[in-house]
C-alpha cells in the first residue's frame, strides 16, 4: 500500500485561483484548502494546506467534551497553523482585544463589528500558532499555511463578511471564550530548517525535524505517524514523498531522513474514553 495520502481539493469563496507550486488549481476553480484524507491508522488527525485571497469567516470550534455532551461523539476541533507565506500586512485574528459578554459578541457578530473586536496579529513565514477549541479566530487574506487539526469538520461561523453562507450564532456564541488569546503561550517562531516541538499534546504531537530526529523526539513517536515534507523528499518504506504531499508511516523506523530534509511529524495522543 502506498504511503502517500490521497488529497482532496476544497473550493472556498476565500480561496485562490492560482496556487503556489507545487500545487495548481484546476481552471476556473477557487481552491482554499488541500486536504490529506486521514488514514485509518491516524484517523484522529487531518492535515490541510490553506490558501487565502480573502479572510475566512470569524469562527469558533467546539471541544471534544462539548460535542460529546451534545451526543455528536468526539468531534472537537483544536488546530494549529504554520505560516508558509504571508503577503505584507497579512494577519490572523485570535481572541478578543478585551473581554466581551455573550450578548455583546452576538450583537457584534450580527453587525460585523466583531471583526474589529478581534486581536489581529501580523504574521510572517515561520510563525506558528496553536488554537485551542473555543478560541474565536479568523485567518486573514494573503496567507498560505499548513494546518494540523483534530479530524472534525465542525466550524461555527459567527460572521462571514456578508457572504451568503450559513452562520451558526447560537452554537458559536455558546462555545466561544469572550477573552484575549494568550499569544505568548501558543505562538512560536519556527526556522525553515531546524528541529522544534510545535505541539506536545494532550490531543496530538507535532514536531519539525531537520535531518534525523533526536532520540528524544524519536521516543515520543511510537506507532503510526504522518510525515509532511517541507524541504526535500522523505522516503517512507522506500517510497519518496515530496513537499506538497503527506505520507503515512507505520513506524518511525520506516522513515529515511536524509541530512538535507526538513519535515513535520504528527501523531495523535491517546485520549481517555
Ligand atoms: O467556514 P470557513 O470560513 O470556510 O472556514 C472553515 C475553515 O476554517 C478552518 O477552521 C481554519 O480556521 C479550517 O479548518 C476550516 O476548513
Amino acid at each position: 500500500m502506498s504511503a502517500l495520502l490521497p488529497t482532496r481539493e476544497v473550493e472556498k469563496p476565500w480561496g485562490k485561483d492560482v496556487l503556489p507550486a507545487p500545487f495548481s488549481a484546476p481552471e476556473g476553480r477557487r481552491i482554499g484548502e488541500i486536504w490529506f484524507e486521514p488514514p485509518e491508522q491516524v484517523s484522529e488527525l487531518l492535515v490541510k494546506y490553506i490558501f487565502t485571497s480573502e479572510a475566512l469567516s470569524v469562527q469558533v470550534h467546539p471541544s471534544d467534551a462539548q460535542t460529546m455532551a451534545k451526543g455528536l461523539g468526539r468531534q472537537g476541533k483544536e488546530e494549529c497553523w504554520l505560516i508558509l507565506d504571508a503577503q505584507p500586512g497579512a494577519k490572523l485574528g485570535m481572541g478578543f482585544r478585551e473581554h466581551v459578554s455573550p450578548e455583546t459578541m452576538r450583537a457584534a457578530a450580527l453587525d460585523g463589528s466583531i471583526e474589529q473586536m478581534l486581536h489581529w496579529h501580523d504574521v510572517a513565514p515561520g510563525d506558528f500558532f496553536y488554537i485551542p477549541a473555543n478560541t474565536v479566530h479568523a485567518i486573514g487574506a494573503g496567507i498560505s499555511l499548513i494546518e494540523v487539526q483534530q479530524n472534525s469538520d465542525i466550524t461555527y461561523r459567527l460572521y462571514d463578511y456578508g457572504r451568503p453562507r450559513e452562520l451558526h450564532l447560537d452554537e458559536g456564541v455558546a462555545v466561544s471564550k469572550g477573552e484575549p488569546y494568550p499569544v505568548e503561550r501558543y505562538h512560536a517562531h519556527v526556522p525553515a530548517r531546524g528541529s522544534m516541538t510545535l505541539a506536545d499534546g494532550p490531543l496530538f504531537l507535532l514536531d519539525q525535524v531537520a535531518g534525523a530526529p533526536s532520540g528524544d523526539v524519536a521516543s515520543r513517536y511510537a506507532g503510526p505517524l504522518l510525515v509532511i515534507p517541507r524541504e526535500g523528499e522523505v522516503r517512507i518504506a522506500g517510497e519518496a514523498i515530496a513537499p506538497g504531499n503527506c505520507g503515512l508511516a507505520a513506524r518511525l523506523s520506516d522513515v529515511d531522513f536524509a541530512d538535507n530534509i526538513a519535515c513535520l511529524l504528527a501523531r495523535a495522543c491517546a485520549v481517555p474514553e
